[in-house]
């Protein structure tokens, strides 16, 4: 009989925004993917990188500033150099618990690119932020540069790049070798590096793919029996942050597509989310997507907790 293949897609909170933070979040969530490897499962890993891309880009172009022959870095170029680190810690972390548990199995990390429309609409508006909070005097010092901010009330300022719709993922066939040799992959992280095809060649695009509209691609693509994606919520709610907010256990996808029209989920959160989980369950049968916590990852696959669309 052959395996059950799942897309685990990791958000913020279980990666961290930084190299400590990384450290601390990968040394709980290896145990968990962990589980699911020893339950059986082929593993996808795909992760968040935005406070990653954006903490490389401006150290790089702050080092470029002080010193001479040296450029600031493509947005395409920090986006992989995010994909390298994280994945380096997180194949560490997971190998050693499986090792630990008697496991022998090969985890690697692809350097992923996804190809995205030169004509996205995303190019001409740039929505997602990345990096971390500035003050108003630091942000002005970023427009200056050609970059974008935006205020994020009771916060401080932020970057903002492009998201443009990931439409393929270049390396799928290696990803689909590992998978089909039942080795875990971590692959696509931070969405993939963003690329337009020019003729042969691969140029990066200054932008940040949505990397849980990548890990629904992705699940697609592998023809995946889950998409877990772990955020830092147990579940999905209606009325967010309102006195009527209410958790939902199980959506349908013609439910998950009302309330997606009715505005229920926050264009920069939960709504690439939930179109992520959409998009895969309305592609094939028999097909689940869970939205959870990495605390109720485990009984979220056994149908027990978390917000299942099915
Ligand atoms: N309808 C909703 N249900 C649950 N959480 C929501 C909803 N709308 C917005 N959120 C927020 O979305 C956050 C998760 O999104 P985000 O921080 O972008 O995640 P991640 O880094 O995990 O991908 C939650 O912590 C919650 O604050
Ligand atoms: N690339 C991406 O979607 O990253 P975040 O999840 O960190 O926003």
């Amino acid at each position: 009989m052959s395996k059950k293949r799942l897309v685990l897609s990791l958000g913020h909170k279980d990666l961290g925004t930084n190299l400590p933070e990384q450290k601390a979040a990968v040394a709980k969530t290896a145990p968990i993917i962990a589980d699911f490897v020893e339950e059986g499962w082929q593993v996808a890993v795909t992760h968040s990188n935005a406070p990653q891309v954006g903490m490389i880009h401006g150290a790089l172009s702050e080092f470029a500033a002080h010193h001479e022959g040296y450029t600031p870095s493509p947005l395409s170029v920090c986006s992989a150099m995010s994909q390298g680190y994280i994945g380096y810690d997180l194949q560490n972390g997971l190998r050693s618990e499986l090792l630990s548990r008697g496991i022998y199995k090969c985890v690697s990390t692809i350097m992923t690119e996804v190809t995205v429309d030169p004509y996205d609409e995303a190019f001409y508006q740039p929505l997602k932020t990345i990096g971390r909070f500035m003050t108003k005097e630091e942000a002005e010092a970023e427009d200056a540069k050609g970059n974008h901010t935006v205020e994020i009330p009771g916060k401080g300022y932020q970057r903002i790049v492009p998201a443009p719709n990931p439409v393929a993922i270049v390396e799928i066939d290696a990803i689909k070798a590992l998978l089909d040799a039942d080795q875990v992959v971590i692959c696509c992280g931070g969405g993939g590096v963003p690329v337009l095809e020019q003729g042969t060649t691969l140029r990066g695009a200054s932008a940040v793919i949505e990397k849980d509209l990548t890990s629904g691609l992705l699940a697609r693509e592998v023809d995946a029996d889950v998409l877990l994606i772990l955020t830092a919520v147990d579940n999905v709610t209606l009325n967010f942050g309102t006195p009527a907010e209410e958790a939902i256990s199980e959506m349908s996808i013609d439910d998950a597509k009302a309330y997606m029209e009715a505005g229920q989920f926050e264009f920069k959160s939960m709504l690439p989310k939930v179109k992520a989980a959409v998009d895969f369950v309305s592609a094939g049968k028999n097909r689940a997507a869970i939205i959870t916590s990495l605390a109720k990852a485990g009984q979220a696959l056994r149908g027990k907790a978390g917000t299942r669309i099915s």
